[in-house]
């Protein structure tokens, strides 16, 4: 039986982790996990609760205490919490205004890198999975490790351009830059760590980057 092929990658907001990342999934028949959308899906529970995001104890037991299930499917993605489908809601602005409120509690973090590992051992293929730790914390020993990167500049407009003028441009910032500065107290996904590739994708198409992922996982499997 061939090998599992086991791809991470990281990186800030909008540096095009997602869609890359589904797109290598594709390409080669893997599993796809978006971690990220398992913090959002968290951060949909605890609004509907109505807990106070800065009440941390109510946050570790909402995190700790939710159902969450996750499509593994690059061509299919939905993610239901406490069995309700929130596929469209976690993408929703308020839900990128609180969902630091998980990612900033170590207690909350420990918790869904268990079911991240779990869920990227699950496909006797292979996994690509992106967020902001998988490099580092989830899966270090990922034969394949990338960081992604893009400048500020380029990130704000490819989110804007995804969002569609559905936010103004403070609220844009807020959810890019931000965000990534919140997110990025406990998390390091602005450099490289040992053994992890780099790739600037500031002036890279996507189809460009995903040949470069592709490559490099060719190259190194
Ligand atoms: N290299 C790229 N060049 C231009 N646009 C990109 C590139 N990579 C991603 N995008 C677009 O930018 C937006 C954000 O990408 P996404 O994959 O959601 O980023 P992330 O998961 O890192 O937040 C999407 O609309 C996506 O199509
Ligand atoms: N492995 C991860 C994945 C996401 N997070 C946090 C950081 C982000 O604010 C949220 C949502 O992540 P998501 O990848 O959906 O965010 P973007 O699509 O990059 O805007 O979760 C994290 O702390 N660790």
């Amino acid at each position: 039986m061939p090998h599992r092929q086991v791809i991470a990658i990281d990186g800030p907001s909008g540096s095009g982790k997602s869609s890359t990342a589904r797109a290598v999934a594709r390409a080669l028949g893997l599993s796809y996990l978006d971690t990220g959308a398992m913090y959002r899906a968290v951060a949909v529970a605890f609004l509907d609760a109505g807990v106070d995001p800065s009440d941390v104890e109510q946050v570790i037991a909402a995190t700790t205490g939710a159902d969450i299930d996750i499509s593994l499917d690059p061509d299919d993605r939905w993610v239901r919490v406490n069995g309700r489908d929130v596929t469209d809601e976690i993408r929703e602005p308020r839900v990128a205004q609180h969902v630091s409120a998980v990612s900033t509690v170590p207690e909350c973090r420990a918790d869904l890198v268990r079911r991240q590992r779990i869920l990227m051992d699950r496909d006797p293929r292979g996994c690509v999975a992106e967020g902001r730790d998988v490099t580092t914390v989830i899966y270090p020993d990922a034969p394949v490790r990338i960081l992604l990167t893009a400048s500020p500049q380029a990130r704000l407009e490819r989110r804007g351009g995804e969002l569609g003028g559905r936010v103004s441009g403070e609220q844009l910032r807020d959810q890019v830059l931000r965000r990534d500065a919140d997110d990025s107290t406990l998390v390091d996904f602005t450099h490289a760590a040992d053994g992890v590739h780099l790739l600037d994708t500031t002036h890279l198409s996507l189809d460009e980057v995903v040949l470069a992922v592709v490559a490099l996982a060719k190259e190194i499997s």
